[in-house]
């Protein structure tokens, strides 16, 4: 089923066209890759996805519905969200109180109850903080629960961004460049332990990644920007072999540098 739909996405910054007649039907379950050289245009789709950005021309469906224009909160709220190339995280809390954080955003009742302490709303907060656990557990976190977010090293903070999406049970994840300051032997764990919440969240993931063993290894299918259009999709096999994905990234180095 055709869970994420964009059609003929065009994003234009004054004269410059960031983003051109982009099109992408993200299937459910399915791993797909977004790659390319910098300036390329990918994080300008995951800001069009949220509506970070609002389009200049084209159309967002998500579950078959037109979504765009619709507000950043809503679309997040309806089962997209993200994680950032640049790290965003309440770096004075703690660990868990930022999965606590972004758990808010699905606990249902209301301010009135949470002030009176009413028994609704401390059942949903004890089930918060179990739930929140499990998470830190699932990515590996929760030696840290209570350190605090900014103290931790890079690789951790990036795998606490992705606890803090999970807390909003999304059922599609964009990940923009998850291995960013991680090691070789760090990026590989992250390649398994992306495609174990996969599995266990039932997610549908787009991913934006410098690392191209990781995006080789892990997705099923990759859609190379270059400018902002795209200018190759395929299987990785084919991609790795495309010349025109080869001279796009030869301008800025190697596909694998
Ligand atoms: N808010 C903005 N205003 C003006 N230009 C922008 C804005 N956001 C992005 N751009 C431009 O759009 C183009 C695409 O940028 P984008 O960040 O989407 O690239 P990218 O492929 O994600 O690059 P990288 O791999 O370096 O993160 C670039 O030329 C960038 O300078």
């Amino acid at each position: 089923m055709s869970l994420l739909k964009l059609e003929q996405v065009t994003k234009r910054f004054g004269g410059l066209t960031a983003v051109s007649d982009f099109n992408l039907d993200l299937q459910e379950g399915e791993l797909v890759g977004l790659i390319g050289p910098n300036g390329a245009g990918k994080t300008t789709v995951f800001n069009l996805i949220t509506n970070t950005y609002y389009l200049s021309e084209g159309k967002i469906l998500f579950e078959g519905k037109d979504i765009t224009g619709l507000k950043t909160d809503r679309i997040a709220a309806a089962g997209i969200v993200r994680t950032f190339q640049n790290i965003r995280l309440f770096g004075e809390l703690t660990v868990l109180e930022n999965v606590l954080t972004a758990c808010h955003l699905r606990l249902r009742s209301s301010v009135f109850s949470a002030v009176f302490g009413f028994p609704g709303y401390m059942r949903e907060e004890l089930a918060m903080r179990e739930k929140a656990r499990s998470l830190l557990k699932t990515l590996g976190l929760e030696k840290y629960e209570r350190d605090q977010a900014g103290s931790l090293p890079y690789g951790l903070q990036r795998k606490l961004e992705i606890a803090r999406a999970l807390a909003t049970q999304p059922k599609v994840l964009l990940l923009d460049e998850p291995a960013a300051g991680m090691n070789p032997e760090e990026t590989l764990a992250l390649g398994a332990l992306i495609l174990k919440i996969r599995k266990e969240f039932q997610l549908t993931i787009l991913l934006i990644e410098h690392d191209m063993s990781l995006v080789m290894t892990i997705c099923e299918r990759i859609i190379v920007l270059d400018h902002g259009v795209t200018i190759a999709e395929g299987l990785p096999e084919e991609i790795q072999n495309n010349p025109d994905v080869i001279t796009a990234y030869l301008g800025t180095g190697d596909l694998y540098a």
